[in-house]
């Protein structure tokens, strides 16, 4: 009799399954229009394989931003891949967004694990779902008060002199988002935490000191620890056993450091003084038995680093891009200056209201987020079946099923000319005259960025500073016009880290 070798079977009976489960899975999701790659673009080797012709990469939100969701005639798509990976509903209308929002507390809807930090530092406020979750936020949300605001202003002030003598005036600046990502960690590190981290990464062997280059190198292997399994770390591969021993001591680090936090701030409980009430030492004392919300010492570690990461690049890429944008567009820079001069006429005694009279300002920063949005989708899993009402093609209850997942294609919404008229243009009115309470890049509904308002806060008064002082001019290539030069730096954007943004493009700046 004909016998067929073992693989070929063992191929076939793979293909048979597969084929099966994808008409399983077009059926679950009521065979909605959508995407049929080979592999989800978002598993591990989706993610490890660049796109091309057969595979849509995990960028393609971006990647497919003005054609996406075909020609924006749909606002919630599928995405079934054919070989491997899991199936999902796309979203890709502010008010589909809005409707999953909405439904996030009523539906319990979940954060998936493989989309969140939790197998690298534990449960944390952007990991936790449930009944822990609110624990976290709990907690989190109240330190972000006005106090840290204010402090947010007067610490840009002295963060912004000390990041000057490191521009040049005249030169072509090649560094920019790295001195932004600097001074959104400063930042961080002192309104949040209360550390006195300086501008310049010192050598010294203090704590502070050797946190600041410890979380240098975590920040730089955020992405392999993301995306790489645990086991993988244990092979005798020397830069993967590198990595591993740095995030070990990081994490070492950090649990220290809220040790002595705590131990600190209990004495001065005692001595009568509880002024202290930076993030930090608010987290640190929910360790405390006694406390309303208690977290677990790993927990506060979780949070800590939750906290700092989540602020750090996404604010220095929203900021990059809006300092090229205005570099790009002249006369919405001057119309920003000239905001900033009215309402601040002297930059040393800058408050929280000026700043949050800036609204064209903040506007200038939104468009320029909106063009690059530092998150490139929000995925939810569903534990109960409900309904979304589509617009797009035709108006219509779709119900969204138990056990399915739902991902809100941050790009596609930004960039949907339905809710964005002209969407590729750069155009910060479309904010004015008040900047709307739902800004879509920050999320919304009970898990919206708990640092939103800090992030605007600290990145508004920067730019206060840094316009009030020079003029920025992004730089041109030979007989390049202002519109090729956009497309080219949209061309270029692209993850830095663990946020989306333009990267390091080439600027000037002239004394005002
Ligand atoms: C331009 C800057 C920022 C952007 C674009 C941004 C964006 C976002 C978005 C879209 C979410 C929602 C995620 C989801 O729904 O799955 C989020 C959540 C979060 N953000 Fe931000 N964020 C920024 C700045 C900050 C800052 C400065 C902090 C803290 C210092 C921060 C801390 C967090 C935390 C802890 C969460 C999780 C909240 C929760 O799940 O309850 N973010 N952020």
């Amino acid at each position: 009799m004909f016998k067929l070798p073992l693989p070929i079977c063992i191929g076939a009976a793979f293909l048979v399954y597969r084929v099966l489960r994808f008409w399983q899975q077009l059926a679950f999701h009521g065979y909605l229009k959508g995407y049929r790659p080979l592999l989800d673009p978002h598993s591990l080797p989706g993610n490890a394989i660049p796109a091309n012709w057969w595979h849509m990469g995990f960028m393609w939100p971006w990647l497919q931003r003005k054609t996406a969701h075909f020609h924006h005639t749909y606002d919630l798509t599928t995405l079934v891949p054919l070989l491997m990976g899991k199936s999902m509903y796309v979203v890709a209308s502010v008010d589909l967004a809005r409707q999953i929002w909405r439904n996030e507390v009523k539906t319990h809807l979940l954060k998936p694990s493989d989309f969140t930090t939790e197998g690298v530092w534990g449960s944390s406020i952007a990991s936790a779902n449930g009944d822990d979750w609110k624990r976290h936020r709990r907690v989190v949300a109240p330190a972000f008060s006005p106090n840290m605001l204010v402090r947010a202003v007067e610490e840009s002030a002295l963060v912004y002199k000390s990041m000057k003598p490191d521009l040049q005036s005249d030169a072509v600046i090649t560094n920019m988002h790295a001195l932004l990502l600097r001074f959104t960690l400063v930042m961080i590190c002192r309104c949040g935490f209360g550390m006195d981290v300086d501008w310049k990464q010192g050598a010294a062997n203090d704590g502070i000191a050797v946190f600041d280059r410890a979380l240098s190198v975590a920040s730089a292997t955020l992405i392999h620890r993301l995306i790489f399994p645990k086991w993988l770390y244990k092979l005798p591969v020397r830069s993967l056993r590198k990595i591993d021993q740095c995030w070990e001591t990081v994490l070492a680090l950090i649990a220290s450091l809220a040790a002595g936090r705590q131990a600190e701030s209990s004495t001065l409980k005692e001595l009568g003084d509880d002024e202290i009430n930076d993030l930090f030492t608010k987290l640190v004392s929910c360790t405390d038995e006694a406390a309303r919300y208690s977290l677990t010492p790993a927990e506060v570690t979780g949070d800590m680093m939750s906290l700092l990461f989540a602020g750090n690049e996404t604010t220095g890429s929203a900021l990059m891009s809006t300092l090229v944008f205005l570099g790009l567009h002249p006369e919405e820079q001057q119309t920003a200056f000239e905001e900033i001069m009215r309402v601040v006429p002297s930059a040393d005694d800058m408050t929280l209201r000026d700043v949050s009279n800036l609204k064209y300002l903040l506007a200038c920063m939104h468009e320029a987020h909106r063009l690059v949005p530092a998150t490139i989708n929000l995925p939810r899993d569903v534990p109960e079946d409900f309904v979304l009402r589509s617009m797009l093609p035709i108006e219509r209850n779709i119900v969204i099923r138990k056990g399915s997942r739902v991902m809100i294609d941050v790009m596609a919404v930004c960039h949907n000319p339905h809710d964005f008229p002209n969407p590729e243009s750069y155009n910060p009115a479309r904010w004015m005259p008040d900047v709307k309470d739902d800004v879509i890049m920050f999320g919304a509904g009970p898990r919206a960025c708990v640092g939103r308002r800090f992030a605007q806060v600290e990145a508004v008064a920067f730019l206060a500073h840094f316009l009030r002082d020079w003029r920025v001019e992004t730089v041109l290539l030979d007989g390049e016009t202002r519109f090729a030069a956009l497309e080219r730096v949209l061309e270029g954007a692209s993850m830095f880290g663990t946020a989306f943004g333009v990267g390091e493009v080439p600027i000037k700046i002239l004394p005002r």
